[in-house]
């Protein structure tokens, strides 16, 4: 997925070092196509609820002004930056870097909100009071060693400073996306600080600089689908993918498979002792179970119903597979924080660990599982699941059984 959003600028940078005289590099006008494609992204992205991305649209517009403001200013030094000297213009990056990385970590307010119309100016505030204040002075003035400010082999714009402190940033938002975050929005937002980057080292190129914002543009977009693709099958509560993306794969199974249901015992009873929340953390901790589980497909059918897609259909394997899941969450020791602690109650109610103050309960699950017949339709395949997960209940619940 990563490289999928990254693709249009690293796409870009490839055209750009090997083939900067392309055609189509200028056939576009700019900068009214970049500015465009930013305003059009922004309004997709307000029609699909993803207003977050506003703050960094805001904040990639006015770069993108900044830059051209910066650049004209320049515009008698034939690079971005004389070897050696510290140009407003070389400042852009790095107070860009910083402010992107502040706006990828920081919580966002409601764009309804006084906080979020604040932060939304904020971003652009800041790049323009940077391009308008002398940086480069106060900067020059702590006398860098010389060797610093030399342009990067093959760069026009970017200097050794450039790269360390470019460099740590890219390192810090990896970090922060591949620790912490794992999800598209992340890679759509490192997207857009990799096109601050090569804007800036391109920005003696109008039609250049204009081409890494369309193609930041093309990233969000990129992004935005990966968002909606994960809002429309996967579920909130487990992060396993729902009954949308289950009927998906039952439409396309292979000649040799076998699907499970299972479900929860007394869940009903769960709920009621230890409230709806800690039955909800039970549901979650049961998604990673079998979502960590090799060999099959977990999806949430509903409620407290998963269902587990096989593609084979060799009854013993399937009957220990079965057994491994059972156990899995049936050997799962549940701390549940008893309701004497309501300081604590948002924090987690069901974890590992234990205190005076927990309890450690154990969940089953009863599964019923059916081996694909020929010419069985989806449909038929599920309700015969479901109809062994029936039998499953009857014989007294914590049992899987298979049936052909
Ligand atoms: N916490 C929580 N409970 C849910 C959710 N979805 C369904 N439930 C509860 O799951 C319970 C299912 O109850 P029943 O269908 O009677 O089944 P059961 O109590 O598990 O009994 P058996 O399945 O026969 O062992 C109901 O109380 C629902 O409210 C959910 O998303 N979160």
């Amino acid at each position: 997925m990563p490289l999928i959003i990254l693709s249009p600028l690293l796409l870009l940078l490839i055209a750009v070092c090997f083939y900067p005289d392309l055609p189509v590099f200028y056939i576009l006008p700019f900068p009214e196509t970049a500015y465009l494609a930013l305003a059009t992204i922004a309004l997709l992205a307000a029609l699909m609820r993803q207003t977050d991305w506003l703050y960094w649209l805001a904040l990639l517009a006015s770069y993108f002004a900044a830059l051209q403001f910066s650049s004209a200013a320049n515009s008698a030094v034939t690079g971005n930056m004389a070897e050696g000297q510290i140009t407003q213009l070389a400042v852009l990056p790095l107070l860009t870097a910083v402010t992107m990385l502040l706006l990828a970590v920081i919580p966002k307010p409601l764009l309804s909100k006084p906080a979020g119309i604040l932060l939304l100016l904020s971003g652009p505030a800041l790049l323009f009071l940077g391009v308008a204040l002398p940086l480069n002075v106060w900067l020059a003035k702590a006398q860098l060693p010389s060797v610093v400010l030399q342009h990067l082999p093959g760069c026009q714009g970017l200097t050794w400073l450039h790269a360390w402190f470019l460099l740590i940033i890219a390192g810090i938002w990896l970090i922060i996306i591949n620790v912490k975050m794992r999800n598209p929005a992340q890679w759509g937002q490192f997207a857009i600080w990799l096109a601050t980057i090569i804007g800036m080292e391109v920005s003696y190129k109008p039609e250049f600089a204009g081409w890494s914002i369309v193609a930041a543009t093309l990233a969000i977009l990129l992004t935005l689908a990966f968002q909606m693709l994960h809002l429309a099958y996967i579920d909130e509560l487990t992060q396993l993918p729902q009954r949308r993306a289950l009927l998906s794969h039952l439409n396309r199974l292979g000649r040799k498979s076998a699907v499970c249901m299972l479900d929860v015992d007394h869940f009903k009873k769960f709920n009621d002792t230890y409230g709806h929340d800690v039955g909800d953390q039970v549901l979650k901790l049961l998604g990673s179970i079998l979502n960590s589980i090799k060999g099959l497909k977990a999806y949430r059918y509903g409620g407290e119903e998963f269902t587990l897609v096989f593609s084979h259909n060799n009854p013993e394997l399937l009957q220990e597979k079965l057994e491994e899941v059972r156990l899995a969450v049936a050997e799962y020791p549940l701390v549940i924080r008893k309701p004497d602690r309501p300081n604590q109650a948002d924090t987690g109610k069901t974890q590992r660990g234990s205190g005076a103050a927990e309890k450690t309960v154990n969940v089953t699950i009863s599964l019923g599982c059916c081996i694909k017949q020929k010419g069985e339709t989806p449909m038929q395949l599920l309700k015969r699941a479901d109809e062994a997960l029936y039998a499953a209940k009857k014989a007294g619940r914590n049992i899987a059984v298979l049936k052909a």
